[in-house]
């Protein structure tokens, strides 16, 4: 199988030819001709590597009436994404070996994506004991990253003895900040906005302190430690330094704490209901400002899909979260790239290169250069179009972005050669 890719842009820079065979990047330059290849047209298309999430939930096992492996693994490809890291707040939880191979290796089957499974840190994510990190390490889904998101690693002394057990497996805990003491009954941001609204406040100092504790932790253990969904100016300076100190810290941003702040709320409509909450503007320009200096190393999307009932109903009893791996290439064009904070290279660096680097993913992230794996996006960023939620590829339809007009669109994604989305559209 090969394939000709011809004139795209490769990290938005002059046009080349690329060839793809037997799953890897044979060559790169002009004018290249393949006889029996199947040629691409891709002028006006930049190419570049594999998306790669580090935060996707995909919801299987448990609630495959809001997502399975295979539509999340779909949503993703025609995202650009070629691998996702589906979190372990599954229902059975993802803290045994066997769940992990599971859903490694539905994700096989999928073969759209390469899903890559978080193992929980702690048994049933309760935040008690330690779950069986090492043999999720050895399965067969090689797990490197360990987090409990949706809950808080809360309990310092077990957050330090999983960054123990970590170390010496080459993970990572990533941590979703949120002490919970200091969240009790909390529905959005905490400041004017949630007293008039006559919500509970979600401070930022909830995820601040969580955050400055476990880089002490991290420091001191001398372990690797990466930080789900930063969303709050502090927690950018909190960052800065720990990383001034040499502390091995990452951290992620998700598209729409890029792209929407608290005001959303107004309307009461839980589409916009997410943990953490959607912040200010001051937050919203801090978080973009981190990411192009790359003190926030990645983006992360954090695509959470619910059921209808969870999301239309009372703000107070909506559940948290919302979808993002169809648009999340889309909203980064539109806060970082065209407000010139981050070009194409940037753009690869955060979206595939440092999040495949923080997963330890030796097939992703890689350069567009001869001897790679075929792992690549070509996007049109000329083309803008209105999010519909019903034409999603997720089983979900609670989009933030529905009805919001959006540059960029994924035409082509290669996973090691082969077409996973072509004109738009998913192969299969
Ligand atoms: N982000 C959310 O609001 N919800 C996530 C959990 C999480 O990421 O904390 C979910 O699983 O629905
Ligand atoms: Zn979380
Ligand atoms: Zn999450």
């Amino acid at each position: 199988m090969t394939t000709l890719i011809k004139g795209a842009r490769l990290y938005g820079e002059d046009p080349v030819d690329v060839v793809l065979k037997d799953g890897v990047i044979t060559s790169v330059g002009e004018h290249l001709s393949v006889p029996t290849a199947e040629v691409i047209d891709a002028d006006g298309l930049i190419a570049l590597p594999g998306l790669v999430d580090l935060h996707t939930h995909l919801r299987e096992p448990g609630r495959e009436d809001t997502e399975t492996v295979e539509t999340g693994s779909r949503a993703a490809a025609l995202g650009g994404f070629t691998a996702v890291h589906a979190m372990a707040n599954t229902d059975p939880v993802a803290d045994t070996a066997g769940v992990v191979e599971q859903v490694w290796r539905l994700g096989q089957e999928a073969g759209l994506v390469d899903v890559i499974p978080v193992g929980a840190v702690t048994v049933g994510l309760a935040g008690e004991r330690l779950a069986e990190l090492g043999a999720m390490a050895d399965s067969a889904a090689r797990v490197r990253v360990f987090s409990d998101d949706g809950r808080c690693v809360a309990d310092p002394a077990l957050m330090r003895r999983a960054l123990e057990y970590v170390k010496a497996l080459d993970g990572v805990v990533a941590q979703h900040a949120e002490e919970p003491r200091l969240t009790v009954g909390a529905q959005m941001n905490e400041g004017d906005r949630s007293a008039r609204l006559g919500l509970g406040g979600w401070p930022a100092a909830a995820e601040e302190s969580i955050i400055a504790r476990d880089v002490l932790l991290a420091g001191h253990v001398g372990a690797r430690l990466h930080v789900c969904h930063v969303s709050t100016a502090g927690s950018v300076e909190i960052l800065r330094w720990a990383r001034s100190r040499g502390v091995q810290v990452t951290a992620e941003v998700t598209p729409h704490h890029l792209l929407l702040t608290d005001e959303c709320v107004e309307g009461y409509d839980p589409v916009f209901k997410v943990n953490p909450p959607l912040r200010t503007d001051e937050d919203v320009h801090a978080l973009r400002a981190a990411l192009a200096e790359g003190v926030i190393d990645a983006v992360a999307t954090d695509h959470a899909p619910h059921a209808v009932e969870d999301k239309e109903c009372e703000w107070a009893m909506a559940r948290p979260g919302m979808l993002g791996l169809e648009q999340a290439l889309s909203v980064v064009v539109q806060t970082m790239v065209e407000p010139g904070l981050l070009d194409w290279r940037g753009v690869a660096d955060r979206m595939s290169v440092r999040p495949a680097a923080i997963g330890r993913l030796p097939g992703h992230g890689r350069p567009l250069s001869p001897g790679e794996p075929a792992n690549l996006v070509l996007l049109d960023p000329a083309a803008r179009s209105v999010v519909d939620p019903a034409a999603l590829a997720s089983r979900s339809r609670n989009s933030p972005y529905a009805g919001r007009e959006l540059p960029g669109r994924v035409v082509h994604t290669f996973l090691r050669g082969a077409q996973t989305v072509t004109d738009g559209k998913a192969v299969k």
